[in-house]
């Protein structure tokens, strides 16, 4: 469910962690920090660890250095491909974000970085739903992604992309499922979840929601 981007990033893969170190211009703002903000999520990840939307496996990467057991799940197969060249320590698994397989495994954190919003909000509850279930007491879910403040503010900028010429990212900010911040601490909430927000850079927002004891 939700993978309907998958053959985008099939595409997208080999150029990926350029687009990510800034060298496209209309992304640089998106991945403004992306290093920080990665080593922040992984310094927060507590072991044994799930990670949705692995990607080039940047995430894994940094916190398999920190010998923290990872689990991976990711539907592009040339991401998967690219992941298993940079991270061979950690199992990365063909699934999303409410398809995976079932790991025997304690999980403690449940993290992803740059993909979540590649889910509708039903699928969005129904995943938080499973990692509910998933997570054990006093767990976390920790997630790095864009969302918009509010209507105003997802309008203020799609205007201003638009208006720097970039044309790619004012078509994603409208046409992915980006949440607004209300909505999504709202799914939190509704699933027993203690949720907060942290803005990381002009898109990308911290969010940490913790499971009760
Ligand atoms: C923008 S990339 C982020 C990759 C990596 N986490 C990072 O921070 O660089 C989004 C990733 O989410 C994956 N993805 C897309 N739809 C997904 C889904 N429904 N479930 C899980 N992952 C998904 C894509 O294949 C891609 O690898």
């Amino acid at each position: 469910m939700g993978v309907e981007f998958v053959d985008l990033f099939n595409q997208w893969a080999s150029s990926y962690d350029d687009t990510v170190s800034g060298k496209d211009p209309e992304y640089k703002e998106v991945f403004e920090d992306y290093d920080v903000m990665l080593q922040e999520l992984a310094d927060l990840a507590i072991s044994p660890v799930l990670e949705f939307g692995v990607g080039t496996a940047n995430l894994t990467r940094k916190m398999v250095s920190q010998n923290k057991v990872v689990a991976g799940i990711e539907p592009s197969e040339e991401m998967r491909q690219i992941a298993n060249v940079k991270c061979p320590e950690a199992a990365v698994y063909k699934g999303d974000f409410i398809n995976f397989p079932s790991l025997q495994l304690p999980v403690r954190s449940i993290v992803s970085s740059f993909a979540f919003h590649h889910l509708k909000e039903e699928e969005k509850r129904l995943a938080l739903n499973v990692y509910y279930d998933k997570l054990e007491e006093g767990g976390e879910v920790i997630f790095i992604d864009t969302l918009f403040k509010d209507e105003a503010h997802k309008l203020s900028l799609i205007k201003d992309a638009e208006e720097k010429g970039h044309l790619n990212l004012a078509q994603d900010l409208q046409e992915e499922y980006y949440p607004y911040l209300g909505d999504l601490e709202h799914l939190f909430v509704q699933q027993g979840f203690e949720v907060s927000f942290k803005q990381k850079n002009k898109f990308a927002w911290l969010i940490q929601a913790k499971k009760g004891d």
